[in-house]
């Protein structure tokens, strides 16, 4: 099948892209460059340009009219940046995504698989979060993964052929197995970098960010996903994209939800333990409080995945640390940083 990504360029989108030419698909990417990597689309089908521009969009289906699906991926994802920066937010994540799912509709393509967030859930009292769990975006990126959803589910019911899927991702990690992408931020906030870039010394130590969490050490709880388990889950969803219509009719006409992740809950400390185990070391670390907007966090019922499109994770937590590692060591072979 012939696949339109959206931000194909960046870390998830790229593995997603891998994850499609490895099971035989051929994803054409569009990315505007503004925060993915140029290295990821090489000798892939590629136009650079915005989510927004219609006739780039045009132009796209003119020359790949077999597209039958898109998977929209392309969006600002920084949660403390959309807290200083609500107007860029909603601009590139709202107002740009209803300009692309109006023209992929002119396009003739209503086969569209959105990157959604399990940041939009309330906080449960026991982390597990289903597709039914009450809702509560909290910062203006998690408004705008929201707000997509409602457009998309509008877009559902009022085009009779117009069907979606959202796809609500817990926390990735790791890097493509074959190593030809991964986490390109030089310093990242996300928890996994920050282990990683205390193991090599380039930070002095690690910091819990939140202690006092009502979890079962204090810290704050997150479901894991291995970035290659998610990809896959994109590749299934296309191929299942049909079957997932018909085999369970979902709750809102032609729009279904779906929770990627792995089911399990992983704490800080017990993150700080596995990865401790994996790299053979002892890192430097030291309690901290939370961080601005932090959250104690949630984990998947990841079922509704197997039931509508036959996905499950299956890669281990250790992976997921082993290929963030192994990425880290050889990122500057294949990203030139002086060149952006
Ligand atoms: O140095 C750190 C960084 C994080 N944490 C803790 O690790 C857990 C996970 O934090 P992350 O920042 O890795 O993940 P979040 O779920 O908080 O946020 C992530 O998911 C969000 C959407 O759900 C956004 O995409 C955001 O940018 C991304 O980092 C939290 O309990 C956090 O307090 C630490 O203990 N120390």
């Amino acid at each position: 099948m012939k696949v339109l990504v959206t931000g194909g360029a960046g870390y998830i989108g790229s593995t997603i892209c891998s994850a499609l030419e490895d099971a035989g698909h051929t994803p054409v990417i569009l990315d505007s460059l503004v925060n993915g990597r140029i290295e990821f689309v090489k000798n892939k089908i590629f136009y650079k340009g915005d989510i927004a521009d219609e006739k780039l969009l045009r132009e796209i289906f003119n020359e790949h009219p077999e597209i039958s699906h898109a998977i929209h991926c392309a969006a600002l994802i920084v949660v403390s940046e959309s807290v200083e920066k609500p107007y860029e937010y909603y601009r590139e994540n709202v107002s740009k995504s209803n300009e692309l799912f109006n023209n992929l509709k002119s396009c003739g393509c209503n086969n569209i698989v959105f990157s959604s967030s399990a940041s939009i859930y309330d906080a449960s009292p026991n982390f597990m979060v289903t597709e039914e769990s009450p809702l509560k975006p909290s910062s203006p990126y998690a408004k705008t993964k929201y707000i997509m959803e409602l457009v998309l589910q509008d877009y559902c019911s009022s085009f009779s052929n117009f069907r979606a899927i959202a796809l609500r991702y817990f926390n990735p990690i790791g890097a493509d197995p074959k190593m030809r992408s991964g986490v390109y931020v030089k310093d990242p906030s996300h928890v996994l970098g920050k282990l990683v870039d205390t193991a090599i010394g380039k930070n002095k130590e690690f910091h819990i960010t939140g202690t006092d969490w009502p979890t079962r050490d204090g810290s704050g709880i997150r479901d894991y996903i291995h970035v290659w388990d998610l990809a896959q889950a994109h590749v299934k969803a296309i191929e299942n994209f049909d079957s997932a219509f018909l085999t369970k009719p979902p709750k809102t006409k032609n729009y279904h939800v779906i929770n990627l992740g792995t089911g399990k809950g992983v704490t800080v400390k017990e993150l700080l333990k596995e990865f401790e185990n994996v790299y053979g070391k002892e890192i430097p670390k030291k309690e901290a409080p939370s961080r601005p907007g932090d959250v104690a966090g949630a984990y998947a019922n990841e079922n509704t995945a197997l039931d509508l499109i036959s996905w499950k994770a299956e890669l281990h937590i250790n992976s997921g640390i082993e290929d963030s590692l192994k990425w880290n060591n050889i990122r500057e072979n294949i990203i030139n940083y002086n060149s952006k």
